[in-house]
């Protein structure tokens, strides 16, 4: 059967995105087929899956991470998902996407799409681990889990071709791992290993943790932003005095076709 897909990205954490409005073109959509979609070689290629089911009044984001494995939130992948309504779908802004983490509110600055990510969530420190080297690392969920430690260089972070160590009871079903570097007042730099997709160009609730983390670290007033540079780009964000993480950063779609894979 062919169908229709299209690209786009998010300071180059990239996607294929699945128009499904009835949830009856992809059935399940099984983890065998999102890892044929998403791979470099065979197929599209992308970072993840995006599959967007019209639910009455609202889209869902069913978010599928590269290798087949679901996520609770994917924050490039939900401004990618509105450039899509907007583009193609008659929405205009202010609008809500349904995610798995509940409702995202998106509003436009020129280009730029902003996220409202919620209410981030802080732990207890844990610890990561880059072969025998082992980092002090923050517990934040942004919906999904993350552990951020701060290093004196990204290239601490070494090849990320691997997950690096963590807590397994702590993160039974897997973890994103951001390094992050300070470059200056209120701006950090970062890699990040994904769970379920490994070393990406970059991670929006990553950047969201790391933008908590650096924060609470600064002892920063809320409604300081942060600049979070990623190796595809540069995502702004700041803790409102309400508590809410906003995140404002590009999303572009950059091809549409058919397939049968
Ligand atoms: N790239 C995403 C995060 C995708 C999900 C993550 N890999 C997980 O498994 O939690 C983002 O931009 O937030």
């Amino acid at each position: 059967m062919t169908y229709r897909f299209l690209k786009g990205h998010g300071t180059e954490n990239d996607f294929v995105l699945l128009p499904d409005p009835d949830g009856t073109v992809h059935g399940d959509l099984s983890a065998e087929r999102v890892r044929a979609l998403c791979d470099r070689r065979a197929g599209i290629g992308g970072d993840g899956v995006l599959r967007a089911i019209r639910r009455e009044d609202r889209w869902f984001m069913d978010y599928r991470n590269s290798d087949g494995s679901i996520s609770e939130m994917c924050g490039n992948g939900v401004r990618v998902f509105a450039r899509y309504l907007l583009d193609h779908e008659g929405a205009s802004a202010p609008l809500e996407i349904d995610t798995r983490d509940g409702v995202k509110t998106i509003t436009l600055d020129g280009d730029l799409v902003t996220v409202d990510m919620g209410t981030p969530a802080v732990f207890d420190t844990t610890k990561v681990t880059v072969g025998d080297v082992v980092h002090e690392a923050l517990h934040v969920s942004m919906g999904n889990p993350h552990a951020v430690a701060f290093v004196d260089s990204l290239d601490e972070a070494g090849s990320l071709l691997t997950a690096p160590g963590h807590d397994e009871a702590l993160y039974p079903e897997g973890v994103n791992v951001e390094f992050v570097q300070r470059r200056g007042e209120h701006h950090v730099a970062m890699r990040v290993h994904e769970r379920g997709s490994g070393e990406t160009r970059s991670c929006g609730t990553g950047a969201c943790a790391v933008m908590v983390a650096a924060a609470l670290a600064d002892d920063a007033p809320r409604g300081t932003t942060y600049r979070v540079d990623v190796p595809g780009g540069t995502l702004r964000i700041v803790w409102t005095d309400g508590g809410r993480i906003l995140m404002t950063g590009p999303a572009v779609l950059v091809a549409e076709g058919q397939t049968d894979l």
